[in-house]
């Protein structure tokens, strides 16, 4: 009797136990919503919402992690629903959440700030009163500084000159070992020239107790919130927490400075000295944060655009060839080792190849924000409170959007992208404040690499993996010689 009883709980309770599993989202979230429009020839998006707490996290994770290739969750999504509107409802990174992966429903969520503000995820770690936590006219006035200070050509023209030198005693110094991981010396390279540039920093033991609190940091930014010793997010809230005591003295170092000792003109110098239209400056807070949520954005992203060049360029000899032309024939016509801004200008492929360096490596896959209010979109509700995840990633990798994308072709960049379909570095108000930035180290990077190196990839055909970010899974492990 008790073998019977079992069995008829087994068949019976099990499969209703999975089903309401499955549909668990669907009944929280959807069916009450769907409920509320009946009759008014609106609806929700259409998708799948998933099981309690992790929603489609296991399905993103499957694509992403296991099958490595991430584009399919969207392609698995347009083939099941059809492509619609260009949205999909989902339950992701811990919260209901609409998928924006077509050029005008991205565009829909940049337009209106005040409706869809920004919110990265455990934005405490780079700072509540940094530019990529603030709103409104908070974020107007710190973006206009700092997009002057490293995205404007004066900006550029100054930092030109400043990274260059450590790019070549890099270079020199990667020839001397002969073998590198590439990951691993661009991350150092890239870290000592932003602690030049944002900090006036200079290379030893303390940066590189900088770096690794920033690799907590960094590391926290992707986890799950919880703050109890052992999870990545703690690690990383103490980290910051150093980061922020090492940046506070620095702030009082130059502020004694800047009585009249000696200026060293850098980015945090730029913050103190800030003023608004009234006349306020920042506060202390202000410019720690600024600093740290600009190291955070600027750090990792470089560093990987820098690897995947080396990375694509070791596999596309014709178009090296066509880079070192190009660079040679510069450096003829130079009396001096350096370039100028002006100079990366006239580098007509240098700049292709770096743009498609940066379409292929594919490194902010996500941007977010929130819904807050309901809006109507195409005859689809967007509910309040929902994540929107703009799905920058699939816009590169969409063969709509690009012929062959998964092929390494600078020369697609003798004419414009179409439109709304490159969004690498995002768009609308809050596009990426440093786009030129990155865009201007990795062609003086690719200047000195060319002019002057030949590499080999030892492992040609290494898996890639996706998360955190899209890389070769020996982070570019190459032979490396002058020519
Ligand atoms: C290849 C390198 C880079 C890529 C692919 C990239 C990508 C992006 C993307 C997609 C966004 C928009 C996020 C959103 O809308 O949710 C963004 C924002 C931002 N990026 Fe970058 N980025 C890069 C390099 C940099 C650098 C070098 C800096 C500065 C040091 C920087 C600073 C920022 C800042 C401050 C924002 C927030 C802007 C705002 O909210 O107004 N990024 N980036």
């Amino acid at each position: 009797m008790v073998v019977v009883v079992w069995w008829a709980w087994l068949l019976g309770a099990l499969p209703l136990l999975g089903w309401l599993l499955w549909w668990w989202n669907e009944l929280w979230y959807a069916t009450p919503l769907n409920l509320r429009y009946s009759g008014t020839g609106t609806k929700l998006p259409p998708g799948h919402m998933g099981l309690p707490l992790f929603g489609e996290m296991f399905k993103f994770l499957w694509y992403f992690k296991v099958l490595r290739r991430p584009d399919d969750f969207i392609n698995s999504k347009r083939r099941r629903y059809g492509d619609g509107a260009g949205i999909y409802r989902s339950y992701l990174f811990g919260s209901p959440s609409i998928i924006a992966c077509s050029p005008s429903a991205v565009k829909f969520f940049y337009r209106s700030e005040d409706v869809f503000p920004l919110k990265w995820p455990n934005v405490d770690l780079v700072g509540l009163t940094s530019l990529v936590a603030v709103n409104g006219t908070g974020h107007a006035r710190i973006r206009s500084y700092v997009s002057n200070a490293i995205n404007g050509p004066d900006g550029l023209r100054r930092i030109a000159v400043a990274v260059q030198p450590r790019m070549v005693a890099s270079l020199q110094s990667w020839a001397q070992m002969g073998r590198i991981k590439t990951f691993d010396q661009v991350k150092k390279l890239t870290f000592e020239n932003i602690g030049k540039l944002f900090a006036s920093l200079e290379p030893g033991p303390a940066l590189d107790d900088m770096d690794r609190l920033f690799g907590g940091v960094v590391k926290g930014i992707r986890a799950q919130p919880l703050n109890f010793p052992g999870t990545a997010y703690h690690h990383a809230l103490k980290c910051r927490k150093k980061l922020e005591a090492i940046f506070r003295v620095e702030l009082e170092k130059k502020k004694k400075n800047h009585n009249g000792v000696q200026k060293t003109n850098d980015l945090m110098d730029g913050l103190i000295q800030m003023k608004d239209d009234e006349g306020n400056t920042l506060s202390d807070q202000e410019v720690v944060d600024n600093i740290v949520s600009l190291v955070v954005a600027g750090y990792e992203s470089t560093s990987l655009a820098t690897m995947w060049a080396v990375y694509f360029l070791a596999k596309s000899p014709t178009v090296l060839q066509k880079l070192r032309d190009e660079n040679r024939a510069m450096r003829k016509n130079k009396q001096d080792y350096f370039i100028t801004s002006e100079d990366v200008s006239k580098l007509k492929y240098t700049n292709q190849v770096v743009e498609e360096t940066i379409r292929m490596a594919n490194i902010a896959a996500f941007g977010f924000r929130l819904t807050t209010q309901e809006v109507e979109y195409k005859g689809y509700v967007i509910p309040k409170d929902w994540k929107v995840v703009l799905w920058f990633r699939y816009f590169q990798t969409n063969p709509e959007n690009f012929d062959d994308p998964m092929c390494f072709n600078p020369d697609r960049w003798n004419g414009p992208a179409r439109p709304g379909a490159y969004q690498v570095f995002g768009g609308g108000r809050r596009i990426c404040a440093g786009n030129m930035l990155a865009r201007i180290q990795l062609a003086l990077f690719l200047h000195h690499l060319s002019v002057g190196y030949r590499w080999e990839l030892l492992n040609p055909d290494a898996e890639m993996i996706y998360l955190s970010h899209p890389k070769p899974v020996d982070g570019v492990e190459v032979k490396f010689v002058t020519l």
